[in-house]
């Protein structure tokens, strides 16, 4: 099964309004690679203008709160990323579960909080060092993303974000036999835990250190719908030829 392959930038804490250009050239880009699909995850301070600074190009936020309203200081709910103008989130990032100990279960409950508000939800999991070198990466990462999805999912409105912690903002990247091994892993956790159709639409994008130069060879492996970029989304200059590679 085709699935189209979908390049989301993850801009973490970096941007200004002064840096909304980028956001204007990669929008511009994305216009002429129509078979892939694009976002760009900014700050929850940037959401609005970047909608209005490239209209009809995806902004997305990069956590949610899994309730509506309340109490809970420095929190955004989904209806307010919807309001802000984004059309999709990531949740369960390997940051967030690391530095505020966010588990499977609450990452789940803010990925259905998305979906019910109508966004598209890019749910993270990976492994981390000491994992992988123990030989339990594939084990514990199956589990992590299956424990992290929430009950009801929509056709077509969720992804699936394998980034070992390892190759996050480090420059390594996970060998091509790694990559492979894990993505059909995962797609067949997948299918045993929410079916064949589910396993076989579902997005399943790398991330960790992907960039310009070595995207290409990421891009095309089995089972790899897309990348999930940090550090080289920060620039039209960086994302662009990414996006290039996927549209290849
Ligand atoms: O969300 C993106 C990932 O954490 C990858 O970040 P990176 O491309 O800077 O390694």
């Amino acid at each position: 099964m085709a699935r189209r392959k979908l390049i989301a930038g993850n801009w973490k804490m970096h941007g200004i309004a002064g840096d909304l250009g980028e956001i204007t050239r990669i929008s511009m880009a994305s216009e002429t690679l129509s078979d892939i699909d694009t976002a760009i995850c900014v700050p929850a301070t940037l959401i609005e203008r970047a909608s209005e600074a490239a209209p009809g190009f995806v902004i997305g936020g990069q956590d949610v709160h899994a309730e509506p309203r309340g109490a809970f200081t420095g929190s955004i709910s989904a209806a307010m990323l919807v309001d802000a103008g984004a059309e999709t989130v990531i949740v369960g990032h390997s940051e967030r579960r690391e530095a505020f100990g966010e588990t499977d279960a609450q990452v789940a409950a803010k990925a259905a909080a998305a979906l019910a508000a109508g966004l598209d939800v890019i749910v993270c999991c990976g492994e981390s060092l000491d994992v992988r070198e123990a030989g339990n990466a594939l084990e514990t990462v199956g589990k992590q993303i299956v424990a992290s999805l929430p009950g009801e999912i929509p056709e077509g409105k969720l992804s699936v974000a394998y980034e070992p912690i390892w190759a996050i903002g480090t420059g390594k990247v996970a060998g091509p036999d790694e990559i492979r091994e894990m993505h059909a892993h995962l797609r067949g956790e997948l299918g045993k835990a929410r079916g064949e159709t589910f396993a076989n639409e579902t997005k399943i994008l790398y991330g960790g250190s992907v960039k310009g130069e070595n995207a290409g060879d990421i891009l095309h492996l089995d089972h790899v719908d897309g990348a999930l970029v940090g550090g080289a989304s920060l620039t039209a200059d960086q994302f662009i030829p990414i996006m290039n590679a996927a549209a290849r």
